[in-house]
């Protein structure tokens, strides 16, 4: 393992030999983690590392099976997450866990009322003293959490952790739902945590943010901590090369494949939130990007093809199915009629929690492994389980609950899906939200290789270099307007932003 230089005894938290397992599979081997106060230190690996183990296991909601924590150099043992918290660990989640009907100050004051603060006044004072210095002194205490945007909630959530005179806190991908700005927003607040002597684990895919954000990092392989030490010491791709255990060549790969007839044809289509008019057309073997903010309109153009949102007007036609008016379909009759979606929201859309990877994989297409009515189990398990290898899904069997494996190996199974379904119009909404660096770049690839095929891709994304990356042409959303459709080279990342933020195309 590659030491870290720094004398040894100044850490704030130290995790020494960390281990822990469910049942056969060991999510932890053994984990060392360092974090001096006032750092802001990155936990990175790729999809199933450990890094959420190893976090809820320092928040006290996992009980590690062996290993030693220390906290401002005592030993530190929680036998709850209100435990942790207490003990100064603040652990917020990628999925916020705010009571969405409680208010601001509810949540804040949530589980602490009668323990570490002392009387209402007070805790009223410390509520407004910590939304005060976070700048949100407009922020109303007894405003319900669920009328606040993402970005919002999450500030609730760090308010939580000043309350609790929180002495580290955990972010899990911080950034994945918010919008620029807001993602702009938090940097600046982890900074004035870190001067405050407030330490950050900082757990994110997005190595750009990692090298913006944190000064020093941590890498999880396989349940075990294979590199740390100062940011400022090491290259992306070195960092990359820890958290794969090799290096990734080509981010991007580029796969040729031709662009020809139209197959999706939209006209004047109006849809919700905003009512206006979106018309584009789609290629057999073309990758069409959608750019533009969170909450711009995008999700909902293919949500709405898909027959998963309302549609006002318009005219949908699918290639050679003209007898199919695409808006007055359900999903049913949209997968019928060759159509795909990957939802952004898997939890609630894409998977059965409590069924089996194999049973999620195969549900949409089991007609193939079907005869005479019967299903074939063993045919079915060993489709799901090719298509596991094929996109690196970890897990010991095709058989565990979909509900035990890590955000991103989920994430590949709801891609495994759309691939197994086999349908010839994607549509891909956020494909590789929480997929670390190495899937990304077979995702890439996948979907190139699917464009080669002859399929027509659309790709929802917020990461605009991915979308610059493997797009062949882009339209950018604008408060429910989409621009127009052009070659992705044809577009500058000022350009989109430009239209993004104004609805106006940049004179070129
Ligand atoms: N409750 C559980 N039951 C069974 N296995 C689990 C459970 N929680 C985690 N695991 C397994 O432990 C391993 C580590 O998962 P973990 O969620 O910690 O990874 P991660 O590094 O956070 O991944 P990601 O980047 O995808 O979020 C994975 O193989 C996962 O399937």
């Amino acid at each position: 393992m590659q030491q870290d230089t720094a004398a040894a005894g100044n850490w704030l938290l130290s995790l020494e030999n960390m281990a822990k397992s469910f049942g056969p599979v060991k999510a932890l081997r053994q984990v060392n983690l360092q974090v001096k106060a006032g750092e802001v230190h990155a936990l990175v690996g790729e999809n199933g590392a450990g890094k959420s183990t190893l976090m809820k296991v320092l928040s006290g909601a996992h009980k590690p099976d062996s290993g030693n924590m220390y906290l401002n150099g005592r030993e530190y043992k929680p036998g709850s997450p209100a435990q942790g918290r207490l003990a100064g660990i603040a652990m917020i989640y990628q999925e916020l866990m705010l009571a969405p009907h409680l208010t601001v100050e509810e949540n804040i004051l949530l589980g602490l009322e009668k323990t570490k603060l002392g009387f209402l006044q007070n805790q009223k004072q410390q509520v407004h003293e910590a939304l005060a210095w976070l700048g949100q002194e407009d922020l109303q205490p007894n405003t319900p959490v669920n009328q606040l945007s993402i970005g919002k909630q999450q500030l609730v959530e760090i308010a939580r952790a000043l309350v609790t005179d929180a002495r580290v806190v955990i972010m899990d991908e911080p950034t994945s739902s918010l919008t620029a700005a807001d993602a702009q927003a938090l940097f600046g607040v982890i900074r004035r945590l870190k001067d405050k002597g407030i330490s950050v684990i900082y757990i994110s895919h997005f190595l750009e943010e990692v090298f913006g954000v944190c000064d020093r990092y941590t890498v999880l392989r396989d349940g075990e901590t294979v590199a740390t030490g100062n940011l400022t010491d090491i290259s992306t791709p070195g960092l990359i090369r820890h958290m794969i255990g090799r290096s990734v060549d080509e981010l991007y790969p580029a796969i040729p494949h031709e662009l020809s007839e139209t197959v999706l044809q939209v006209d004047n289509l109006v849809t919700q939130p905003y009512h206006k008019t979106i018309s584009f057309a789609l290629r057999r073997g073309e990758i069409l990007g959608i750019s533009g903010l969170v909450g711009a309109g995008r999700s909902e153009i293919i949500r709405s093809i898909f027959g998963l949102e309302k549609v006002h007007q318009g005219q949908v036609k699918i290639k050679n199915k003209p007898e199919l008016q695409a808006i007055y379909l359900n999903p049913n009759q949209a997968l019928n009629a060759d159509l795909d979606l990957l939802s952004e929201n898997r939890k609630e859309e894409g998977l059965a929690l409590n069924l089996s990877i194999a049973t999620n994989l195969t549900l949409s297409a089991l007609g193939k492994y079907a005869k005479n009515g019967l299903l074939n189990l063993k045919k079915e398990q060993a489709g799901a389980a090719d298509w596991m290898q094929q996109l690196q899904v970890k897990s010991q069997s095709p058989l565990a609950p979909i509900s035990s494996l890590s955000g991103g190996n989920q994430q590949k199974v709801c891609i495994a899906r759309l691939l197994h379904h086999d349908s010839d119009i994607l549509f891909l909404d956020e494909p590789t939200r929480g997929i670390d660096v190495g899937s990304k770049a077979e995702i890439y690839r996948l979907i190139q290789t699917l464009a080669g095929q002859g399929k027509a891709i659309v790709v929802v994304s917020s990461y605009l270099p991915e979308l610059l990356g493997i797009c062949d042409t882009l339209g950018v959303m604008y408060r429910g307007q989409l621009s127009n459709i052009k070659p992705v080279k044809a577009w500058t990342e000022d350009d989109i932003m430009h239209f993004a933020t104004s609805g106006m195309e940049t004179a070129s």
